[in-house]
């Protein structure tokens, strides 16, 4: 069993199971989430051999930052549920790894603190209706550091997390709170989500910063083009987690659209269900750029803080150097659709 998988069993034991179900959970009869995983487990790999791919290097570039490996951590909320120092502990960790983390706009520690401790980060946006206060806290993850935004495109709407419902989780504990949503004058704004979002918001963001901007919640293939014709920088094929629109479609299943659609002019990256390196492979062979994981991190975090991190993602990043040998490459640029079949 890959690392991240013995994780998310393990992290049952040790968070309060309300807490668990928050982070495991996902929209309605949760189809959509089961099925991000269903579909790496449904392709097998067609492996070349004897092609002397030598010793496999995982070293990716990524909108300029150097990574370790083609695995970046994707924006989840909250992650002091998971561990008592948060978002600070999952970026040692993610420093350690070599990695680059996205930093939720719902994290319950300060971005600058975060960004003290020298990971490359993105930070995750949603946009507000109030332009003034989206405008605050971009310039504020700017001035400290992060080196793209991820606006989340998917959510016009909170998804209805079947469980949260079902255990009455609502709200963050006494004592946390979403320290990035706070206005001038330091008093902590509820987010909007807002159905009245259109591609004219992502133009007005893209001529209010100089920082690269990655849509992230693209499935349909007009969508990616929108995106491109827009100017943004990067294309996230995502549905959430599962964690929206319940009947979506998997991540897997979406992206050869979207990666046909963007035609090599932007990075596209996907992030759900992504469990072991083989399923990262995958992910790659089929036209991914990276991969982001979201709930395996949690897991780490949970289990072990920032050490807990590193390691599921050096297990990842391992996983996927070891099967990159294994089907006759040498680096995740080499790898091409015809190495994975559904049979
Ligand atoms: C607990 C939790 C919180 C999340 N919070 C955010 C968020 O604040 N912004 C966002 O764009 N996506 C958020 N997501 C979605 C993730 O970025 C990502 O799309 C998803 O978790 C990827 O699937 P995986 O968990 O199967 O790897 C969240 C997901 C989880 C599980
Ligand atoms: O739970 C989520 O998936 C998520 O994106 C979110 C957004 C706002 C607050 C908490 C979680």
């Amino acid at each position: 069993m890959s690392r991240a998988r013995e994780a998310e069993r393990r992290a049952r034991d040790v968070l309060d199971p309300v807490h668990f179900d928050f982070l495991a959970g996902g929209a309605g009869a949760e189809r959509t989430l089961a099925d991000n995983e269903a579909a790496f487990a449904r392709r097998r790999l067609l492996p070349r051999v004897l092609r002397g791919a030598g010793a496999p290097d995982l070293s990716t570039t990524l909108l300029g930052a150097e990574l370790a490996a083609p695995v970046v951590v994707a924006p989840t909320a909250f992650h002091r549920l998971a561990h008592p120092d948060g978002e600070v502990a999952t970026a040692v960790g993610v420093a350690a790894a070599g990695g680059l983390m996205t930093l939720s706009m719902m994290a319950t520690v300060a971005v600058e603190h975060v960004a003290d401790v020298g990971v490359p980060l993105w930070f995750g946006l949603y946009l507000q209706p109030d332009r003034g206060f989206t405008a605050a806290v971009v310039a504020r993850a700017q001035d400290a550091g992060c080196r793209a935004l991820v606006v989340t495109a998917d959510s016009p709407v909170r998804g209805r997390h079947t469980r949260d419902l079902a255990h009455g989780f609502r709200a963050l504990p006494e004592g946390m709170v979403c320290e990035n949503m706070r206005d001038a004058d330091w008093r902590v704004r509820d987010l909007v989500v807002d159905a009245d979002l259109t591609w004219d918001d992502v133009a007005w963001l893209r001529a209010t910063t100089s920082l690269p901007v990655l849509v992230k919640g693209v499935l349909h293939p007009a969508d990616a083009r929108l995106a491109v014709g827009h100017g943004v920088d990067g294309v996230i094929v995502s549905n959430h987690g599962g964690r929206q629109l319940d009947g979506a479609v998997s991540t897997l299943d979406a992206l050869p659209g979207v990666v046909d659609a963007v035609a090599g002019r932007v990075p596209v990256l996907l992030d759900g269900g992504v469990r072991s390196g083989t399923d990262a492979l995958v992910a790659l062979a089929l036209g991914a750029d990276a991969v982001m994981v979201g709930r395996p991190v949690l897991w780490g975090l949970a289990l072990g803080g920032a050490a807990g991190v590193r390691a599921v993602l050096g297990d990842l990043a391992d996983e996927l150097a070891h099967a990159l040998t294994l089907v006759g490459a040498r680096r995740p640029g080499d790898l091409t659709p015809d190495l994975v079949v559904t049979p």
